[in-house]
């Protein structure tokens, strides 16, 4: 018998033929993923963590305020799952994925949904013999396949997952959010390396992934902090023209140069895309939101940040409403929506009463 996994230790499984929302084959998919802790006798313990746009598996590095010894999500008492997200570019099937002739898949890799990764972590659940998910977490596109978890996961039979804490979220993407997400995609595009999605594997298309992570970056944190950590104060030594004239413009450049450097610009596209189709009341049944979430047994805490300019919170509360067991804490931080991967201490905060008053900490 081989010795168990090492807690947090990346693997992967081929978990073989997988069928978008679209329609679309892929012959077989591979999830990259981490599990800390043990599965209980029941199969009930299972916690499930998912990952925002350019996150990984690593919850327990990415969210330690969050995830590990003596937190919240404790693998002395959860079975904690964390799974690189369909689309993405840590391990799990995406554009930068290899097809079975060696080619990269690239803007061949088709549209996948937020629901279609939902499914996919279903699967993966189903594959590591979870009866039960005694919470599902996430945040931005985290939050989205957490939700969606909840809403499409009939593979193990109904209401698998037990509760949900859901971040800098709302019911569905806007025309703010598309809009947002779009004109990042326009950056990506535009650089003449793009070539369709298809670029040239040794010179991907660094300059507009770099300009699309500038934008979002303003968009992940308020005003308030780039004033007060920036001000007017200029960039120097300044030598060309083109060199940045204030600091916030070397640190929207440092930021975009580094995500360019660590992600897939395919994968970036496909992402984003993916949340856009984020909308709890579409589907086959064509029931509004209200519906949808109407017949959600979870309990759930939905937390809007109050400097939230991405997801405004009232968007998120608008969304604890449509719960049933919903409720709606907000977390007071002046960093914008990045304040899920900052403001560790605020965050448990609000989330330890729930996840007591529910049993989660009990269980
Ligand atoms: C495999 C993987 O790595 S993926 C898993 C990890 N990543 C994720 O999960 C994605 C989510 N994470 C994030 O979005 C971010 O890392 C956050 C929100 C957690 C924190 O963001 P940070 O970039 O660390 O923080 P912050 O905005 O303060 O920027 C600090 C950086 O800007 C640099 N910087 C600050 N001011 C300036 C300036 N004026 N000019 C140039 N650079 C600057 C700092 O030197 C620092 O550089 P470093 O990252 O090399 O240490
Ligand atoms: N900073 C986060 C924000 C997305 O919600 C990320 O890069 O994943």
């Amino acid at each position: 018998m081989s010795a168990p996994p090492a807690a947090g230790e990346l693997r992967s499984v081929r978990l073989g033929p997988f069928t978008t929302e679209a329609g679309v084959r892929l012959p077989d998919v591979t999830v990259a993923f981490r599990t800390w802790g043990a599965l209980d006798a029941a199969a009930s313990n299972a916690a499930v963590v998912c990952h925002a746009l350019t996150g990984d598996s690593d919850a327990a590095a990415w969210w330690p305020g969050l995830v590990g010894s003596g937190r919240l999500v404790d693998p002395e008492r959860q079975f904690v799952v964390c799974a690189n997200a369909l689309g993405s570019c840590y391990g799990t099937t995406g554009p930068g994925t290899l097809d079975a002739d060696g080619r990269r898949f690239g803007s061949r890799f088709p549209s996948v949904t937020i629901r279609d990764q939902a499914r996919l972590h279903a699967r993966l659940l189903n594959h590591l013999g979870v009866r039960e998910v005694a919470l599902a977490v996430g945040a931005s596109m985290g939050g989205m396949q957490a939700l969606e978890l909840a809403l499409v996961d009939r593979e193990a039979g109904p209401d698998r997952v037990r509760r949900l804490v859901l971040v800098g979220m709302g019911a569905q993407h806007g025309a703010w959010q598309i809009g947002i997400s779009e004109a990042q995609r326009m950056a990506i595009r535009a650089d003449p390396r793009w070539q369709g999605g298809d670029f040239p594997a040794d010179s991907p298309p660094e300059a507009g992934l770099a300009a699309a992570r500038a934008m979002a970056m303003t968009t992940y944190r308020s005003a308030e902090l780039y004033a007060e950590r920036f001000g007017r104060t200029p960039h120097e030594p300044r030598f060309e023209p083109t060199d940045p004239r204030f600091a916030v413009e070397s640190y929207l450049r440092y930021q975009g140069a580094k995500l360019a450097g660590r992600f897939d610009a395919g994968a970036y596209v496909r992402l984003t895309e993916a949340m856009d189709t984020h909308d709890v009341g579409r589907g086959g049944q064509r029931v509004d939101a209200a519906t949808a979430l109407g017949r959600l047994r979870a309990d759930a805490l939905c937390v809007g940040i109050s400097s939230d300019v991405l997801y405004p919170p009232a968007e998120t509360r608008a969304l604890a409403d449509l719960v049933p067991a919903g409720r709606y804490a907000e977390l007071d931080s002046p960093f914008g929506h990045d304040a899920f991967l900052v403001d560790f201490d605020a965050l448990d905060a609000l989330v330890r009463p729930f996840l007591a008053d529910t049993g989660f900490l009990a269980a």
